[in-house]
């Protein structure tokens, strides 16, 4: 993983189907035969415009450590069928002793901009090998995308405020609060209060103290000044303990004694009440007092809508702290990302692949073949549009043509001198990793990049523009044909 939580194997961690499809594909014979899966998710989490890509180094740590240990092993043999005997063959057991990934992966890196339809992640190796990468992939990069993109939403409105991550209270778990933190950090949060994941992962971490600081003396002036006393250099004072302008009255005869020491008072932090009245009434207090440059934070049950709200309403909040409703995506709880086989061969690689396709009743669920790739078009201004096309199918010539997805019968031509970028780039060639990480501070600047190209009226939280995803004219008529063809038409 990106830095090690976790001791211990984690090829296991799948579904139980992953290893009986894959028991099948070994005792049928087709273990090796060449697979192309596609990850992708088919709409944006809460109610948004777009979504951003995350979780991709996790995935590369992952599938860089996977072996199955000699426990594993041990622990496979003891599961058994309906009739009481092993499930697996020892020989089989044998076979995933010996296993090592060859897959060639090729992803969208973390931080980018997509949306629904588009290929995150491309698997294609011995269709044994995929059919087990489904589950953790899907965990890895559904859960990361989520937070990052509720982080990038609170960012958008947070504007140049700072943004704090004070959710590791309220995750789902210990991993859940420490992917949380990392995914929140690259979507646009400044920093953490999630000490083992500023450790792990090179988060700033930040923070100011409890109720019960203040609840544990006699008297809250002595809580301030004492807290003031022993940390000059860290002084937020949480002032909503008992009465909330009171307590802002005594931070600042706190602040008045740290600046005599030479220090500042950097803040006060409100949990509680209505923000905006208390926000704007403390700032008139400490501006009287000179404390001008003292910021004020606020926390409790925030949100982007309650942000948006606070500021249209005059807050003088310049530090917002979120916890519960962004480390567990409160509004929406998964992204719904699935993995998906879309082409198939058996043998050497200059055999023409046997396109796949999964049929639903509702179009959208119906999936799409072929060897994906995601061409961005854009200019000077911004994107302009997203097209999938197959790698496979245009041969010598570029994909130009993209049917609406709307609207088959309208097209949309791009001119060969158009400005565009491939987005999935190479991550393993044959099991080796190819790619250069970025460290997580490019990542989270690649978030605002990103979001600066995008058209405002795609990021705006209520009922957000569609940016324009279609599929090429080649893709397209081949995913029509196979349509037809499955239903016998
Ligand atoms: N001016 C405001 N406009 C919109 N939402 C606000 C405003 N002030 C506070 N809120 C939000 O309203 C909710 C208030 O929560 P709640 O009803 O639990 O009150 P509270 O102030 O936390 O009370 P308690 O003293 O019990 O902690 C929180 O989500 C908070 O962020
Ligand atoms: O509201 P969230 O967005 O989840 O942010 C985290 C919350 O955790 C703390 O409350 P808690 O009551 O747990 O402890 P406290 O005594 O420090 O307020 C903090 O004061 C925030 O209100
Ligand atoms: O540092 C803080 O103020 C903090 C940390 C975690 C949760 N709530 C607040």
């Amino acid at each position: 993983m990106t830095n090690k939580l976790y001791d211990t194997s984690l090829s296991l961690l799948t579904d139980l189907y992953q290893v009986t499809m894959a028991y099948g594909y070994w005792k049928s014979g087709t273990a090796e035969k060449e697979a192309v899966f596609n990850l992708y998710f088919r709409k944006n989490p809460f109610g948004g415009g777009y979504t951003i890509a995350c979780g991709l180094s996790n995935v590369i740590g992952y599938i860089e450590q996977f072996s199955f240990s000699r426990k594993d092993l041990r622990y496979l043999r003891t599961l058994t069928g309906n009739d009481g005997q092993p499930l697996f063959e020892e020989a089989f057991i044998e076979y995933l002793a010996a296993l090592k990934l060859s897959c060639t992966i090729d992803a969208i890196p973390e931080g980018t901009v997509v949306f629904p339809n588009e290929p995150l992640v491309r698997v294609r190796g011995p269709i044994l090998q995929c059919q087990l990468l489904e589950t953790p992939l899907l965990n890895l990069v559904n859960f990361e995308s989520l937070i990052a993109t509720k982080s990038a939403r609170l960012r958008l409105v947070a504007e140049s405020d700072t943004l704090l991550e004070f959710g590791l209270r309220r995750a789902q778990g210990i991993d859940g609060g420490m992917t949380a933190s990392r995914a929140a950090y690259i979507g646009g949060c400044d920093a953490t209060s999630n000490v083992l994941a500023g450790k792990l992962y090179d988060i700033p971490v930040r923070g100011t103290h409890a109720h019960s600081w203040v609840m544990s003396f006699d008297d809250e002036q002595q809580a301030f000044d004492t807290y003031a006393q022993v940390l000059p250099n860290n002084v937020t004072l949480l002032v909503d303990t008992y009465d909330t302008l009171d307590g802002v009255r005594l931070a600042i005869e706190t602040g008045h004694k740290l600046r005599a020491r030479g220090y500042r008072l950097a803040g006060i932090r409100l949990d509680s009440g209505d923000l905006a009245y208390l926000s704007i009434e403390a700032r008139k207090l400490l501006d009287e007092a000179g404390f001008t440059d003292t910021s004020i934070v606020a926390s409790n049950d925030l949100d982007e809508t309650i942000i948006t709200s606070l500021k249209q309403q005059g807050a003088k909040i310049t530090v917002w702290g979120v916890g519960t409703k962004l480390v567990t995506a409160f509004d929406q709880p998964a992204l719904g990302g699935v993995y998906k086989l879309a082409a198939l061969r058996t043998g050497d690689a200059h055999k023409p692949w046997d396109y796949k396709i999964k049929l639903s009743e509702q179009a959208i669920k119906t999936s799409t073949p072929g060897i994906q790739q995601v061409r961005r078009y854009r200019d000077e201004r911004g994107f302009l549009a997203d097209m999938i096309f197959d790698e496979t199918l245009n041969g010598t010539h570029q994909p130009t043509t993209m049917i609406d997805p709307l609207d088959f019968t309208k097209r949309r031509r791009f001119d060969a001198h158009a400005a565009f970028e491939d987005l999935l780039v190479p991550i393993f060639a044959a099991g080796q990793c190819v790619y250069d990480k970025p460290d997580i501070h490019a990542i989270r600047a690649r978030v605002q990049a990103q979001l600066a190209a995008l058209h405002p009226g795609v990021k705006r939280l209520v009922n957000p523009h569609t940016y324009p995803v279609g599929l090429e004219r080649h893709l397209h008529d081949l995913k029509t044909a196979l349509i037809l063809e499955r239903r016998g038409e």
